[in-house]
């Protein structure tokens, strides 16, 4: 049988619904979960030509991270552990909506494009999360990668950012770790054994960390990782799926857009907790005060401690690295001002996704890019690594240079360097906080967030909306603009923006002002006008309580 007839036979097993027509959005396809066999097969097929076409392991994470339990979705994942270049993404969404008998079409016109040579050898790693659906969607990408003649193996259960990983290691032969878990958790976990080893700040009481699983797959690795840790660091793990719902009233997604704890944690008054999203690849730091109040160290707050860390110790290592800060429009105005005039670090605006994120960070030795959702991690150029490793290996640099140069290493190896992963950042994180002695009080008192407030509003069709200026501005509907500045102008310090969803079917708001009021106010006025101008279904927006 030739490769395609199989390709024919297989196909026939997973079948596309007539007519279904979906879009590879800002982290892949996403849907409910019973849509998705047929994509996953073709996702199958697709990861094979990408991996015969870079002549390197490819792999395809079965996810649909922070939606609700019954949705899945699948992520693409390059040679270095990056996500799929652009124009696969094009492809991808090609192959996912061919009608069934177009579907070797537009996998022959794939191979033509891109003059893919069918006799090289492929191979693709697949990995899925705790959804109940994701064993059976995996099974449907293994069956188009072989379908296609391609070799896999099957990670099983992991979080998004350990498969990325896994892909790095194989295709730099094993120069970035070994590509197992457990390797994964030896390079993480010694690195920070290493970083804190000598933290003399850090009383017992500090090494202890609340985090809430999300009752999905990153429960399911915290307690894999634990004895790695060897006792330096003491977690107490919420909602680890033996009762609650993935992603319910818990998870990084929750607790950032309600503003509030997650349900199923335990919190006393000061203690520093974290939540993770469903596929571990978002973190975000809470706790509330003796006064009950709750406090959100989020992805912005995340990246200025980072940021802070490095560039002192770049500075008692002498070292003379260009270091930025990459954010998108979500970033809260407050942590933008006081990263680029009190730490006066570089900052870019990109557009939402981590892809875009990861892109702009290249372009610095050292890119500190994190969503304000807790999405992000740290790049270092290879020159930038060299540099650190020189100085930390020279016998003649002196004592504090030498320190700063090997804590700037450890650093490099906490880190997940492919995508942002709840775990690194976890540790990462957690050895800052114990080397500076410093409490999450003091964190969270750098600066202060401007009050702000996201919505969510339904249209018949949520393409309509163009933005331009990283999402910052819509170019359609027209007037949609106008009026969003009208309404920005009558509250004090206050940005507002809207763009579609690329994960949900809903329109984005964002607004921030001076007062919680003013932008919740302005959250709501400027909702109605989308739901007014661009195709709002179902009852009005109504003001928040
Ligand atoms: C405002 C927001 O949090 N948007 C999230 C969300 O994308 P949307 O395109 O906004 O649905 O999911 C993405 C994937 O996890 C994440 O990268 C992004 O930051
Ligand atoms: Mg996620």
């Amino acid at each position: 049988m030739t490769q395609f007839e199989e390709v024919s036979k297989q196909s026939s097993l997973h079948p596309k619904p007539v007519g279904l027509v979906l879009q590879y959005g800002t982290a892949g396809f996403r849907t409910n979960a019973k849509h998705l066999d047929h994509v996953m097969f073709r996702m199958g097929l697709l990861a094979t030509l990408r991996s015969k076409k870079t002549e390197a392991t490819i792999a395809v994470m079965v996810t649909a991270s922070h939606n609700p339990e019954e949705d899945n979705g699948v992520k693409l994942i390059d040679p270095m552990g990056e996500m799929v270049a652009l124009t696969w993404e094009g492809y991808a969404t090609q192959l996912a909506n061919a009608e069934q008998d177009d579907l070797l079409t537009a996998l022959k016109d794939v191979i033509k494009k891109e003059a893919i040579n069918m006799s090289q050898e492929a191979t693709v790693f697949v990995g899925k999360d705790t959804r109940s659906s994701s064993a059976s969607l995996a099974q449907a990408v293994l069956d188009g990668v072989s379908a296609l003649g391609g070799h896999s193996k099957d990670y099983g259960l992991v979080t998004t950012p350990q498969l990325h990983y896994m892909v790095r290691c194989q295709n730099t032969q094993g120069k970035y770790g070994e590509a197992t878990v457990e390797g994964y958790y030896n390079k993480l976990c010694q690195a920070f054994i290493q970083l804190t080893k000598n933290a003399s700040n850090c009383t017992d009481d500090q090494k202890h960390l609340s985090v809430d699983g999300a009752n999905g797959i990153g429960a399911l690795k915290v307690r894999e990782m634990e004895s790695h840790l060897k006792k330096e660091l003491h977690l107490s793990l919420f909602n680890d799926g033996s009762e609650g719902k993935l992603n319910h009233q818990c998870g990084a997604d929750f607790v950032k857009v309600q503003q509030k704890p997650p349900t199923g944690m335990k919190m006393n008054p000061g203690e520093r907790c974290c939540s993770f999203d469903g596929d571990a690849d978002r973190i975000i730091y809470y706790f509330t005060d003796s006064d009950g109040k709750f406090h959100l160290l989020d992805g912005d707050k995340i990246a200025t401690l980072i940021s802070t860390f490095l560039k002192e110790l770049l500075k008692q290592a002498h070292l003379d690295l260009k270091i930025a800060v990459v954010q998108t429009a979500y970033a809260n105005g407050s942590s933008t001002h006081y990263l680029e005039n009190t730490m006066k670090v570089i900052v870019r605006c990109t557009k939402t996704g981590v892809k875009h994120l990861h892109h702009a960070a290249q372009d610095y030795d050292i890119g500190v890019y994190f969503e304000s959702n807790g999405h992000g991690t740290v790049l270092f150029s290879g020159e930038a690594e060299e540099k650190i490793q020189q100085l930390a290996e020279n016998a003649s640099t002196d004592d504090e240079t030498k320190r700063a140069a090997l804590l700037l290493q450890n650093t490099i190896n906490i880190i997940n360097q492919t995508v942002g992963d709840a775990i690194s950042d976890m540790l990462l994180i957690e050895a800052i906080l114990a080397i500076k002695g410093m409490t999450v009080q003091q964190w969270d008192t750098i600066y202060s967030d401007l009050p702000n407030r996201q919505l969510k509003v339904k249209v018949s069709d949520r393409r309509m909306i163009d933005t331009a200026d990283a999402e910052r501005r819509a170019v359609s509907p027209a007037g949609l603009q106008e009026a969003i500045d009208t309404l920005v102008k009558k509250h004090r310090q206050a940005r507002s923006f809207v763009r579609p969803s690329g994960t949900e079917d809903i329109v984005r708001v964002y607004a921030e002002a001076e007062t919680q009021e003013s932008a919740d106010a302005l959250a709501h006025e400027v909702s109605l006008t989308v739901y007014r101008l661009a195709g709002g279904v179902g009852d009005e927006p109504k003001p928040l309580q």
